[in-house]
């Protein structure tokens, strides 16, 4: 039985991931892509297998199924941010449309692998629609915050709305600033990250007012992200359960607030898996089931 939650946070028992080998391949299609994929460098294979091994390792002590993506020529080096091509609801997938030109063929490939393991499919956007599920956060099980901006659009919305109508009860639209531009990723959840069900890390300078204040009002603690660590993904935090989290290493006035919060915080080193890409633990990784 299919366990799918409307939860950020709730204990993570099913999850979907890309490994290097399916999504990076080898140095040579490294070297080949990472300009055109705008990486902020050239990754290095060796290296992001090992910090692959330890991340993927810190994932595994605390959930049940791990399912990797297969390789595709359909997909490139962004592959490995498996949270972006589909957004899971209590009644199961909502397949999407990359902002990221590059990236639309992820989702066909992901909604073959969802059909082969019988994972249920809600629906999927049409037409002009465009999203990345890292602009999809599910704040408790009827609220759904959705960033407006580079990556999503309105007809998205409008689309996600009428899949989750009869089982949610907000759509909550978070503006999202131009801050660097088109070709930079910033989505809903590069400035918010859920860590248990009253506990957020966010980046508050890219917030827009109203949204901080109705987290605020919800009862939820702010956790604020200095801007070198806000650099460094420091707001990108995978919860694995609640206040049981994940976060890439090089955060430590991030991780000591985790701490001081009565969290758990495990690290993995992502210079070649987050960094370069621009996605942390919660970018590579797409929970399927919460329970
Ligand atoms: N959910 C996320 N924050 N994903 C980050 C994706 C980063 C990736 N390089 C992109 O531009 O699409």
């Amino acid at each position: 039985m299919f366990q799918g939650s409307q939860s950020m946070v709730k204990k993570m028992k099913t999850v979907i991931i890309k490994h290097p080998h399916q999504a990076f391949i080898s140095q040579e299609h490294l070297d080949q892509s990472w300009k055109t994929f705008n990486y902020t460098d050239r990754p290095d294979w060796n290296r992001a297998l090992h910090e692959y091994a330890k991340f993927e390792s810190i994932l595994r002590e605390h959930v049940e199924n791990v399912l990797h993506l297969p390789q595709s020529d359909k997909t490139g080096l962004d592959s490995i941010y498996a949270h972006d091509p589909v957004k899971f609801t209590s009644k199961g997938a909502i397949i999407l449309k990359s902002g990221k030109e590059l990236r639309q063929g992820e989702a066909e490939v992901y909604k073959a692998f969802l059909e082969e393991n019988n994972i249920p499919i809600l629906g999927q956007l049409t037409g002009d629609a465009l999203s990345d599920g890292g602009d999809l956060v599910w704040l408790d099980d009827k609220t759904l915050a959705i960033g407006l901006g580079f990556r999503t659009n309105k007809a998205a919305i409008a689309q996600i709305t009428e899949m989750v109508k009869d089982f949610t009860d907000k759509i909550i639209v978070v503006q999202l600033p131009y801050d660097r531009g088109p070709a930079e990723c910033l989505h809903l959840m590069s400035i918010i990250s859920m860590v248990d069900h009253d506990l957020a890390v966010v980046y508050s300078k890219l917030m827009p007012v109203f949204f901080r204040q109705l987290l605020i009002d919800r009862g939820i603690q702010l956790i604020e992200v200095p801007d070198h660590e806000y650099e460094n993904l420091g707001s990108n935090v995978l919860a694995l359960a609640p206040r049981v989290c994940m976060v890439v290493a090089g955060n430590p006035i991030t991780k000591q607030r985790l701490l001081d919060a009565g969290a758990t915080v495990y690290e993995y080193e992502g210079e070649e898996i987050s960094y370069k890409g621009t996605g942390g633990p919660t970018c590579l990784t797409s929970p399927v089931e919460r329970v």
